[in-house]
């Protein structure tokens, strides 16, 4: 069991309230003025990796505090206890062991007295075994052709890592292979996703840890159909379709053979699952090497996150400078502003990542906290981020600290397109921290007539004094991508601790799920409803009506 501790009652947090007073109004570009070394000082290099923290607003007594907050909340025992194997989850009580996953140490990994390890190898090396036959044409379909398309249908972590990572490394993508990903159950999905497609050579990975997610099912069913209508026999599934599950009955009842059934287990949360068979579709789509590769950047991470004192841990020093917003100043949101067009989805991913793991309002004894746990996060490439939301960023009301990452090697140098996308990542971060004052305005609007220049500096101020983490990759690679993977989980990791939430179930969503069952019954028919309150009879009386 994880010690409990309400870090509002730390002595850390005491002093963290108090020092937040005097650094309200310090600038930081001040703090660089003061200290020539700040960047050395708050910058650290891993792998091909540079984490820069230093336009930040915090000095070395701020960290110095944050770390301390976290030795009294226990952190070192609570990361020590994930990676053992304890049973951390205890809402579900199970363990978290995503880390197992990606472990090539050769270390035993135990939980509930058994080494997960020969388990997670054999299921490797079924995959890889699996990934040959399809990439060497030996897999083939109905009628003799070779696969040409994967089809992931999945949703939540089922969908969202495997979508984000195969974008990410679209140049690692194997000749031949196409990924598709279908996740929502609005029909227009899969009905466009398969019109693409010719069913002698496609392949469906039905990834779904619970297979009952209503989404998932009855999207595996109509391709299901699809693939039959042209199919015609049942035994010909089986060329077709594999599943990518924690539930081997359910998968039998689909239909789907033991063999063609990846397993994973119930240590491994959905949102924590690719690195699981659920990576299937990655594995496929940039080969089983590559995805062998972002296991071990993962990996490194892990050892990194476990080992390194606090002061030199990426994702502990991300984890304390998100908390010190959220709780001191009251920062509701984060933006992830990947400077790569191939990681658009990485915001999106991580949205789940934070949110479904630290949006909670109950501490892990069960009472309401009484302060800000995970914030909003949100986010869009650059520059096409730039804009459209940048302004508010800039110059509206609210703090948002920002993420911005960046790859130094283009895997498309084309002309000067990254020079003058890097150009962008380097300016912002600094515009965002330096701000304009009226003195620079007035200056710029030099040739204007006076009375004109003064009406118009207020609106062309920037206050600057807007919090940046700058992650500087050499390229993004499936190995260095895994690794920052990994540090972005480790960072929710430390913050649900420090929070005392437990950040590895989920009710909130299972709630969902719940409800969209009580309302579908309903539709059928044309009788009018008069269940619900009057919004919703109202909104589901006029669907009959139109519907019609
Ligand atoms: O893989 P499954 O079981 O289909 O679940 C898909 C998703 O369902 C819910 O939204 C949550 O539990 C998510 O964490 C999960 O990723």
């Amino acid at each position: 069991m994880l010690p409990k501790v309400n870090p509002t009652e730390t002595s850390a947090w005491k002093d963290l309230t108090e020092h937040h007073s005097k650094m309200k109004a310090l600038q930081i570009k001040d703090l660089f003025t003061e200290d020539p070394k700040r960047f050395e000082t708050m910058s650290l290099v891993f792998k091909d990796l540079l984490f820069d923290y230093s336009k930040n607003r915090i000095t070395d007594e701020t960290m110095n505090l944050l770390f301390e907050l976290a030795e009294e909340c226990h952190l070192n025992t609570a990361i020590e206890a994930m990676f053992s194997g304890e049973k951390i989850n205890e809402t579900e009580d199970r363990a978290v062991l995503h880390t197992a996953l990606r472990n090539f140490s050769g270390k035993p990994v135990s939980t509930d007295g058994k080494d997960v390890m020969p388990e997670v190898e054999e299921v490797r090396q079924r995959m890889k075994a699996f990934c040959e036959k399809v990439h060497s044409g030996k897999w083939k379909g109905y009628t003799g052709k070779t696969i040409r398309h994967i089809v992931n249908i999945g949703i939540g972590g089922s969908d969202l890592g495997p979508v984000m990572v195969t974008e990410a490394l679209r140049p690692y993508w194997k000749q031949g292979i196409e990924a598709h990903f279908v996740s929502n159950i609005d029909g227009t999905q899969i009905s466009e996703t398969l019109k693409q497609l010719n069913p002698e050579e496609t392949l469906f990975l039905i990834a779904s840890k619970t297979f009952t997610t209503q989404e998932t099912m009855t999207n595996a069913h109509t391709a299901r159909e699809w693939f039959l209508k042209s199919a015609k026999a049942e035994k010909y599934v089986a060329k077709h379709f594999v599943a990518l599950s924690t539930n081997e009955e359910d998968v039998m009842a689909f239909g789907i053979a033991r063999d063609n059934m990846f397993g994973f287990w119930d240590w491994v949360g959905g949102r924590y699952s690719l690195w699981s068979s659920i990576g299937l579709s990655i594995a496929l789509t940039i080969g089983y090497d590559n995805f062998e590769q972002l296991l071990k950047g993962a990996e490194a991470s892990d050892v990194h996150f476990r080992t390194t004192p606090f002061k030199e841990n990426i994702p502990v020093i991300m984890g304390l400078i998100g908390l010190w917003y959220t709780d001191f100043f009251g920062a509701q949101t984060e933006a992830i502003l990947p400077y790569d067009q191939y990681m658009h989805r990485f915001s999106a991913y991580f949205q789940q990542g934070n949110m479904e793991s630290n949006g909670k309002h109950v501490d892990r004894n069960g009472h309401p906290v009484s302060y800000p746990t995970g914030p909003i996060v949100w986010g869009e490439p650059g520059t096409n981020g730039q804009h459209a939301f940048y302004q508010l960023i800039h110059q509206g009301t609210p703090l948002i600290p920002c993420d911005f990452i960046a790859p130094a090697i283009s895997h498309n140098p084309i002309g000067k397109h990254h020079p003058i996308l890097l150009s962008n990542f380097f300016a912002q971060t600094e515009a965002l921290m330096n701000g304009k004052d009226a003195e620079e305005v007035a200056e710029e609007l030099q040739s204007m007539d006076e009375q004109e220049r003064e009406k118009l500096v207020p609106f062309k101020e920037f206050e600057g004094n807007r919090p940046t983490n700058s992650f500087l990759l050499k390229e993004i690679t499936p190995f260095s991508l895994g690794a920052l993977i990994a540090l972005y989980e480790h960072k929710i990791f430390t913050q649900g601790i420090l929070w005392n939430i437990f950040s590895f179930d989920q009710w909130g969503v299972e709630l969902g799920k719940q409800l969209a069952k009580k309302v579908l019954p309903e539709l059928d028919g044309d009788k009018k409803i008069d269940s619900h309150d009057s919004s919703t009879n109202g909104l589901i009386n006029q669907y009959k009506e139109w519907r019609k």
